[in-house]
């Protein structure tokens, strides 16, 4: 998989050097491209916003200066990301189906964001889908940090990326769409708490029982709406499973 990452802020991508991108970087299992907007420029003061039509306050991102990037790194069959507040919720579904595509394009937006007309423009154009998307309910700076999250959601799943495939069926809103089961570790009593009896008994199938009624327990105390879309199906499959 490819995935081209613009930004004004290269450098916020650094992170994507380390751990395990940056291994499936170096592995050659992820080829992940990161430029500079400016690059793109043609101005002595490699402009890239202006004052927003209709007014209000604060900049918007040009047109021009996009277009001239993505156009640079867009090619057929390339879906184009764009984070915003406004978009569409990124969850482990749509960070599934992208770890399916070939070539992932993040443009990264600034001040009040990108002029509309971008995506807009990259819609009409035959072999290049558009997504606007957004990592959660609160307002941030720029794009750059809801890259990083769906270059991380998308690149672990990508094969040979995480040591152990098992481990990403279990995690929260992992297959069955639960959130994750508490987990716990050496030492058996720390602090003057005890780990569960029934994690140090051995039996797999209690085991597993237990780590499900946990999960059930935490999704419906935390995200009751997601026991609304509870795939119980996939639910009763983990079950036997076990
Ligand atoms: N994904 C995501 C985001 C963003 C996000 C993404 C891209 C941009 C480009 C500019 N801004 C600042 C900004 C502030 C106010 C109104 C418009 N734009 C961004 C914010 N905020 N929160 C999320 N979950």
């Amino acid at each position: 998989m490819r995935i081209d990452v613009v930004s004004i802020f290269p450098d916020y991508l650094a992170p994507l050097d380390l751990s395990l991108v940056g291994k499936a970087r170096t592995g050659g299992l992820l080829d992940l491209r990161v430029h500079d907007l400016r690059d793109w420029t043609t101005d002595r003061h490699r402009t890239v916003d202006d004052t927003p039509f209709g007014g209000g306050a604060g900049m918007v991102m040009r047109p021009d200066v996009w277009g001239t990037a993505l156009d640079s790194v867009l090619d057929d069959g390339a879906h184009l990301l764009v984070p915003t507040p406004s978009g569409a919720p990124l969850t482990q579904r749509t960070a599934e189906r992208l770890a399916e595509e070939q070539h992932l394009v993040v443009a990264c937006g600034r001040y009040e964001g990108i002029d509309a007309r971008v995506a807009e423009h990259y819609r009409a154009r035959p072999g290049v889908r558009v997504s606007e998307f957004s990592i959660g309910d609160y307002v941030l700076n720029g794009g750059e940090v809801a890259a990083l999250v769906l270059v991380e959601a998308v690149a672990r799943l990508l094969p040979g990326v995480v040591g152990n495939p098992e481990s990403l069926v279990e995690e929260s809103h992992g297959a069955a769409g639960l959130l994750e089961y508490p987990v716990y570790t050496k030492p058996p009593q720390w602090a003057g708490l005890d780990v569960p009896d029934v994690l140090l008994s051995g039996h797999h199938g209690r085991i597993a029982r237990w780590r499900r009624d946990q999960a059930l327990r935490r999704t419906a105390g935390r995200r009751p709406d997601l026991v609304a879309a509870l795939d119980v199906a996939a639910l009763d499959r983990a079950d036997l499973a076990t």
